[in-house]
């Protein structure tokens, strides 16, 4: 359309007479040298080669976000980057375009092989995301660049086999590229790109020293890009290490309150309460849709499991446990629509807490015995794979609820957190437990350390969020609705004892393992029968099983309708904002799911159909 009018103006400019021809000759230099507002930039103007730009097309990519706008040009003209954007804002695309646009621009003039760009991040999960990212934006280029992810579970024969090719582009989480350089299988020796996603989780604690020895192996020099949702003081120092005079992006301040899609709610309970509150939001569905359940660690998210299994509530598990494989099919899976609930272990937030954010909150430097405890439990997870991770980075799609059952320990962590629902410009709603200090250890069977600070945790979580011109509003269950589900609610977690967690957490384990790894191939070739093996399938008769749970009795429901268990002084229903009322009609649909919150189609509304039934 822009072409056509320009040449429609050239041919106009030809046929005019002299002095008009003058005038639109200079209004045409004028036009020019105008500027395309920043807020209309395309991606084809940001200076992208264009094979790029028809990748994005085809990813449905209309305009460039908030970030990309900002930082791929910046890069492009070689700066270093330190960035700091909300989560689900395109970050991913805003760093790999550049550091794929200019290897494949410097390419044109000089073909040595050699690995220009590094890409490092924290989880192998998020390698997986990122290496899946750069295939979709070198779609139309792909016999041009070359890419590795260094996170594979292959041998160290096949890794160095794939990195004898001399990829361009690498993508690594800082152990495994430390342990390729510190090999000779990679050579970083003329590496121009550095990057590090999740900045602030890649520079910290755990981290430092792959990152050290790394910095003494790329050269000086290097052009650098730093990107996370949470980038804290702790960078200024070490961004020395690898920028030379970096440009810092803080575009948060940028967003306004008009942009966001996100509701965010607290319920202050017991610690059983958490269980039946759980309990009745996914057995009545008072969430509809895809959610993502976050618990404090591996034990927890099996028995939450198999407490839910008491009551017919499919769920499936992610923690670090699990076979990389599994845990990157089960991502897709979700994502595809398969899985409804996921639970997830967030163990690094309750290993490392969050030292970051508690900078930022201006609090006392961990004191020497803590941080000997967490060097304690660091080296006691021997089974666990410490790059595992699903609260950072990972794009899980169309989410319409994050709940964290156990908050996590830091401002930072929840940030991450909740930025897996309403994720590039959709809605969400985020539900954190919060357990008061009184109410603390008064049901043993269910306590857990990690929520002794609840309260503490929960007013820097609304600090934090304060920031960010956003707040969490409390959200009011009930108690005498809920109180007639609470007997059902004890026989389901009396079923679930210590032992039957432990055979649960065995047997998924061992079945994952064979899946994993004998399986795989079977299954690439026949992947109909993966219908077979569902990641959200009973864990067998690990627990006493109770069929009087798996339904509700109509006694048992409210009289009027399910908004009664929530309708109690200073109710909020679970909605969205009025704006988003295009999307509250149809759902969202992508990827064969589709999900509906709040607005008409509240499942709170509709409660009594499902009553007569
Ligand atoms: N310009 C765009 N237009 C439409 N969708 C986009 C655009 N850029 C990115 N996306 C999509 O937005 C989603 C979030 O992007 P991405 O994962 O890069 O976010 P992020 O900022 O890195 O989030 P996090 O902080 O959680 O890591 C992805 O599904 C991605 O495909």
């Amino acid at each position: 359309m822009k072409r056509k009018l320009a040449q429609d103006g050239d041919e106009q400019l030809a046929a005019a007479p002299e002095p008009e021809k003058k005038k639109k000759t200079e209004k045409k230099e004028q036009d020019n040298n105008k500027k395309v507002p920043e807020a209309e930039l395309s991606f084809a103007e940001l200076g992208l080669d264009p094979r790029l730009v028809q990748a994005v097309a085809k990813l449905g990519f209309e305009k460039p976000t908030l970030v990309q706008r900002k930082a791929i040009p910046l890069a492009l003209q070689g700066q270093d980057v330190l960035c700091k954007a909300k989560t689900g804002s395109g970050k991913t695309a805003a760093y790999v375009l550049p550091v794929i646009s200019s290897v494949l621009r410097r390419k044109t003039t000089d073909p040595t092989p050699f690995t220009a760009g590094l890409i490092l991040v924290p989880t192998r999960e998020l390698a997986d995301q990122v290496y899946k990212a750069i295939e979709q934006f070198t779609a139309f280029c792909a016999k041009d660049i070359t890419i590795a992810r260094l996170t594979e579970n292959v041998s160290d024969a096949v890794q160095r086999s794939l990195l004898a090719n001399v990829p361009d582009i690498v993508v690594s989480t800082p152990s495994r590229a430390w342990h390729s350089v510190e090999s000779s299988a990679l050579s970083l020796s003329k590496l121009q790109f550095l990057v590090l996603d999740e900045a602030d989780l890649v520079l910290s604690y755990g981290y430092d020293e792959d990152m050290e020895n790394l910095a003494r192996s790329v050269p000086k020099g290097v052009q650098t890009t730093m990107m996370s949702a949470t980038l804290s003081a702790e960078l200024d120092t070490l961004k020395g290490i690898f920028c030379r005079n970096p440009t810092l992006l803080d575009l948060n301040e940028e967003f306004g309150v008009e942009d966001e899609k996100l509701t965010q709610f607290y319920v202050k309970c017991g610690e059983d309460d958490k269980w039946l509150i759980s309990y009745l939001i996914f057995k009545l569905q008072l969430i509809k849709g895809p959610c993502l359940i976050f618990v404090a660690d591996i034990d927890r998210s099996y028995r939450l499991k198999l407490f839910f299994e008491q009551f017919s509530i499919r769920s499936c598990i992610l923690n670090s446990e699990l076979p990389i494989n599994t845990r990157i099919k089960v991502i897709e899976e979700f994502n595809r629509g398969i899985y409804d609930i996921i639970i997830a272990s967030d163990e690094r937030s309750e290993v490392f807490g969050d030292e970051a954010a508690d900078k930022e909150e201006g609090a006392k430097k961990e004191d020497g015995e803590e941080s000997s405890e967490k060097q304690k439990k660091k080296k006691k997870g021997g089974k666990k794979d410490e790059e595992y991770g699903v609260s950072r980075g990972i794009d899980f799609k169309n989410v319409a609820a994050v709940v964290n059952f156990d908050l996590p320990t830091s401002a930072s962590s929840y940030t991450h957190r909740i930025g897996r629902t309403a994720r590039a410009g959709r809605a969400g709603i985020a539900l954190s437990f919060v357990v008061p200090k009184d109410l603390y250890g008064k049901h043993k069977p269910t306590s857990i350390k990690s929520c002794e600070k609840d309260e503490k945790v929960l007013a820097k979580i609304m600090r934090n969020q304060a920031k960010q011109n956003r707040k969490l509003e409390p959200y009011n269950f009930s108690k005498s609705q809920m109180e007639a589900f609470r007997y059902r609610m004890n026989d389901a977690l009396r079923a679930v004892t210590r032992v039957a967690i432990r055979e649960a957490r065995t047997k998924e384990l061992r079945q994952e393992l064979l899946r994993s790894e004998t399986l795989k191939r079977y299954f690439e070739e026949n992947p109909a029968e993966l219908s077979h093996l569902r990641h959200d399938g009973e864990l067998g008769r690990a627990a006493r099983q109770q069929a009087h749970l798996k339904h509700v009795p109509e006694y048992l429901l409210p009289k009027e309708s399910k908004k009664e268990l929530t309708a109690n002084v200073g109710f909020v229903p679970f909605k969205k904002l009025d704006k988003d009322k295009k999307h509250r009609k149809g759902g969202h649909k992508k990827g064969g799911r589709s999900f509906k919150v709040g607005g008409k189609k509240d499942p709170l509304k509709t409660f009594k159909v499902r009553r007569k039934k």
